[in-house]
C-alpha cells in the first residue's frame, strides 16, 4: 500500500488538493482518512465547554486510534472511522467501514507533526499558503459549513489558531517531500502528485 500524508494549515486547501487527486486515480484504488475525524471523544463536556477547547493543539487529536488504524488497513484489515460533526464540535454515533485499498491518504492540520504517524508514510505533502489568505478562506467555510459566526472564528484565530499553527503546523513543514503553494488554483502540482502516485502503482504492479 501506498501511504501519503498531507499536511497543512487550516484553509490552506488540503481537502480541495485531495479532491482534485481522486479525480485524476480511480476510486476503487484509493481511501482518505481525515484526521478530522479523530478529534477526542468528549462526551462528558457540555456544548459550552467544548466550544471552549482547543482544536489545533496535537493533545485535541486521538493519534493513537489513528495511528493504529493506519497500521491495520496497511496490513490489510479494514477499519471503522469514526465521523466528528463540526457543528456539535463532537464525534457522533456513525462511523464508515473502510476496507484496505492500494493508496492511503491521511489529511489533516497536524498529521506531519506526529513523530510516529509520520512514519508510516512513504509521501509527504504540505500544502502552504499565506495566513491572511488562510484566514480570509477559513472566515468564509466557517461561517456557510460549520455555523460559526465571524466573531467566533476571529476569536478563536487570535486564542489557538494561530499560535498552534506557528508553534506545531508551520515546522511540520520541514518533513516534508513535496510541498504545493495553493495562493492560486495549481493545476501542476495536483499532476505532480498524480504522476508520483500513478507511477509509484506501475512499479508496485511490475
Ligand atoms: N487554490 C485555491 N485558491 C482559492 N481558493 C481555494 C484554493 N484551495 C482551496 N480554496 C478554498 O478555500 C477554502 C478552504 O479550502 P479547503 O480545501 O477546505 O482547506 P483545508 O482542508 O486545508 O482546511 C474552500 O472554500 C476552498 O474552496
Ligand atoms: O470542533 C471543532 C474541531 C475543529 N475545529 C477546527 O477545524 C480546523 C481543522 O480543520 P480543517 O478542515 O483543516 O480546516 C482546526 O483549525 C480547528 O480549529 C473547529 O472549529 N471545531
Amino acid at each position: 500500500m501506498l501511504t501519503i500524508g498531507i499536511a497543512g494549515g487550516t484553509g490552506s486547501g488540503k481537502t480541495t488538493v485531495v479532491n482534485n487527486i481522486l479525480k485524476q486515480l480511480d476510486s476503487n484504488q484509493v481511501n482518505v482518512l481525515t484526521q478530522d475525524n479523530y478529534y477526542h471523544y468528549n462526551p462528558n463536556l457540555s456544548f459550552d465547554e467544548r466550544v471552549k477547547l482547543n482544536y489545533d493543539h496535537p493533545r485535541s487529536i486521538d493519534f493513537d486510534l489513528l495511528l493504529k488504524h493506519v497500521q491495520q488497513l496497511k496490513s490489510g484489515l479494514p477499519i471503522n472511522e469514526p465521523l466528528y460533526s463540526f457543528i456539535t464540535h463532537s464525534r457522533t454515533e456513525d462511523v464508515t467501514m473502510i476496507q484496505p485499498k492500494e493508496i492511503l491518504i491521511v489529511e489533516g492540520i497536524l498529521v506531519l507533526a506526529d513523530t510516529e504517524l509520520r512514519k508510516e508514510f512513504d509521501v509527504k505533502v504540505f500544502v502552504n499558503a499565506d495566513s491572511d489568505e488562510r484566514l480570509i478562506r477559513r472566515i468564509r467555510r466557517d461561517i456557510q459549513e460549520r455555523g460559526r459566526d465571524l466573531e467566533e472564528v476571529i476569536e478563536r484565530y487570535q486564542t489557538t489558531l494561530k499560535p498552534m499553527h506557528e508553534e506545531f503546523i508551520q515546522p511540520s513543514m520541514a518533513f516534508a517531500d513535496i510541498i504545493i503553494p495553493t495562493m492560486k488554483k495549481n493545476t501542476v502540482a495536483i499532476d505532480v502528485l498524480s504522476s508520483v502516485i500513478k507511477n509509484t502503482l506501475k512499479v508496485t504492479h511490475n
